[in-house]
């Protein structure tokens, strides 16, 4: 097998707290990773020479700065294999869109590659690693909802209802840090147990960076109070995407066919298993 095509599915945050912020500045999380059946594509070929190709280039990215190169080298290091791959790209989620799009790039290129250049190294082992690329990194590579603490790296499996979405991302462009900067956001949210929040159920699931990301960007607001007309939303991650949760596709669909023309927006289907992990035929993780 010299080639393979492989899915980087979106996540969602279906819950998220802030309930502390560690010295080097990072923040302590409680949240609920969820796939989505909705994501970016990579075609990776195996090249021979230890080269690594990325096309096309992402706007504002270079080519050693792109979470997919700096993964494939990453590997190489770990691993002292002395192949490389040519790289495809086919983006279809919105960057900086809360949807860990570039975290979900770099787990299927770590686990794309390792399968390709056939490398014997475990899901721990990878995750490892990709926790050097980005918080989000490693639930993409253990590729089962979960229950996050620490940075989003300390993950318990969980089963959640895996209702349709509709997704909206209001053309607003957030990034990360400048959301974990702000001096308003709540950081103390006392921690609760894993138990207690999947009890609660979704109705009383919330986003502590949601109060902030509306005063800050007040187009995410207006597509809040937009998507809540319908059913209630939150906002995933740090933005700048909202969602909202839906029982039947024809609810999604007929929301879809009212979204202003400004805004980009899908519909999806919450997956509690990768579709990376599906498509590679690996088994349940046993974490
Ligand atoms: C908030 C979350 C929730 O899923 O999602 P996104 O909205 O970015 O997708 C993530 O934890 C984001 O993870 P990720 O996007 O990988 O962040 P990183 O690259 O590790 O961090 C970017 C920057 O955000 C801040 N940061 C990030 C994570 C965290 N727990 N505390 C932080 O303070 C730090 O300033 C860091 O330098
Ligand atoms: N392969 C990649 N795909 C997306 N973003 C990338 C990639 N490589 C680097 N990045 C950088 O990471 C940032 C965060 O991207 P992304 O993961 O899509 O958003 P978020 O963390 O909000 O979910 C982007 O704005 C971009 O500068």
């Amino acid at each position: 097998m010299a080639e393979l095509s492989l899915p980087a599915p979106a996540k969602l945050n279906r819950l998220l707290h802030i309930t502390g912020r560690r010295a080097d500045g990072y923040h302590e999380l409680q949240t609920l990773f969820q796939f989505l059946d909705h994501g970016d594509t990579l075609k990776l070929r195996r090249r021979e020479d230890q080269r690594i190709t990325l096309t096309p280039a992402l706007p504002g990215v270079d080519h050693e700065t792109n979470l997919i190169v700096r993964a494939a080298r990453l590997l190489q290091e770990r691993s002292g294999c002395r192949l490389g791959a040519d790289i495809a790209l086919t983006k279809r989620l919105p960057m900086g869109g809360g949807l860990g799009g570039g975290s979900s790039n770099a787990a299927t290129t770590l686990l794309g590659l390792a399968r390709l250049w056939k490398l014997s190294v475990s899901l721990e082992a990878l995750a490892e690693l990709g926790l050097r690329l980005g918080a989000d990194v490693p639930v993409f590579v253990h590729g089962h909802a979960a229950w996050a603490e620490g940075i989003g790296e300390r993950l318990t499996p969980v089963e959640l209802d895996t209702p349709w979405f509709v997704i909206v991302h209001p053309g607003v462009e957030i990034a990360t840090p400048a959301v974990f900067g702000a001096s308003q956001l709540t950081r103390d949210s006392l921690p609760i147990s894993m138990t207690r929040a999947l009890q609660e159920g979704p109705h009383a699931w919330r986003n502590d960076c949601q109060p902030t990301v509306r005063r800050l960007y007040p187009g995410v607001g207006e597509a809040l109070d937009w998507l809540s007309d319908f059913a209630p939303s939150l906002l995933t991650g740090t933005g700048a995407c909202v969602f909202c949760r839906l029982t039947h596709e024809d609810q999604a669909d007929s929301i879809l066919a009212r979204v202003d023309e400004g805004w980009h927006a899908f519909k999806a289907r919450g997956r509690n298993t990768s579709p990376l992990h599906q498509a590679l035929g690996l088994p349940r993780s046993g974490r």
